[in-house]
């Protein structure tokens, strides 16, 4: 496993019972990436982050992180790894400051004396410095979610592991901590975050990484992911059964009709043999491209299945 890697596994494997939630992971987090570990609900993010903190025990594989084996060099490592797991259990009639200092003071390897330096800062860094005196249950969900992301910077990370972090937050909570992740990527650490959003994760992130049942379907940087994918003509017509045919009868795969258009991969086909062959066949060509697949486009060929988009 490669010495620039943040995060690296190998053969990464998770089975309860008679389910593999986890099948062979070989995870790739650059360092200094913001990595996007993509997958719909269930397909087994949350089992894979547990096991790269130690805190499940895999069924076969490695895990690394920033350089040495989980969970052998836990204790040294771990130090330097921040997480968002299920957040920690904050205390609901402490202060957002009061439940960082607890936290901070259950920390045996920080300093007691600028435990409020350290503190502020954090909730500085997550915008929460001036609700800091308010008590945790007065709290919004997204400033719930900001305070814990604060436990996880009370010292510097050199790799930070956020578990769905935007769940539950509206669109302002969302940028936030986008902008957060960014900021921190900025200062050198690498973010892994899992997101089950792949506009979020596009936005955010440097590379992806896509979970389907328990498996990697895909990694890399976007760009990397988009390259493979075929490009694909698209016919807009009022005819575009007809228009799909004289494309299958020129050879162009996977064609399709939408209400007034046909789509199909061009694969060595000359686009423009297409507008010509409609045009001689009677059939009105309203439009025409020749389009790469959004990212989108290429992760439902992987796993069959669409991303939320929004929600
Ligand atoms: N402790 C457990 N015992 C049995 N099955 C489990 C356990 N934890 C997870 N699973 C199963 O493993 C699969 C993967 O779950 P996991 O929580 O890792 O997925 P996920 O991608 O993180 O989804 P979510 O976003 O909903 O958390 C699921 O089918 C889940 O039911």
């Amino acid at each position: 496993m490669g010495g620039a890697a943040a995060v690296a596994t190998s053969g990464l494997t998770k089975r309860f019972k008679h389910q593999v939630a986890v099948d062979s992971l070989d995870l790739l987090v650059p360092a200094g990436a913001v990595y996007g570990f993509l997958g719909p609900n269930g397909s087994g993010k949350t089992t894979t982050i547990r096991m790269l903190l130690g805190l499940v025990t895999p069924t076969a594989g490695e895990v690394e992180l920033l350089g040495q084996p989980i969970p052998a060099r836990a204790s040294e490592v771990l130090s330097r790894v921040g997480a968002l797991v299920e957040g920690p259990a904050f205390h609901p009639y402490l202060s957002g400051r009061e439940n960082l200092a607890r936290l901070d003071a259950a920390d045996r390897t920080t300093d007691a004396r600028t435990a409020r330096a350290r503190i502020d800062a954090a909730l500085d860094r997550v915008g929460l410095l001036a609700a800091a005196g308010k008590r945790y249950r007065a709290y919004s969900l997204g400033m719930r979610q900001r305070l814990a992301i604060a436990s996880a910077l009370l010292r510097r990370r050199d790799l930070l592991v956020l578990d769905e972090p935007t769940n539950g937050l509206d669109p302002q909570g969302t940028r936030e901590v986008r902008s957060l992740v960014g900021s921190l990527s900025d200062e050198g650490t690498t973010v892994l975050v899992s997101s089950h959003l792949l506009s979020e994760v596009e936005q955010m992130c440097t590379h992806i990484g896509v979970m389907h049942v328990g498996k990697l379907v895909a990694q890399g940087t976007a760009a990397e992911l988009r390259t493979g994918a075929e490009p694909e003509a698209v016919v807009d017509t009022d005819q575009p059964q007809e228009a799909a045919r004289i494309m299958r009868e020129l050879g162009l795969t996977d064609v399709r009709t939408h209400h007034a258009s046909a789509t199909g991969t061009l694969g060595r086909i000359a686009p423009e043999k297409i507008v010509v062959a409609c045009v001689h066949q009677g059939v009105p060509v309203v439009g025409f491209r020749v389009a790469s697949p959004s990212l989108e486009d290429v992760f439902v060929s992987l796993t069959g299945e669409g991303f939320d988009v929004s929600s």
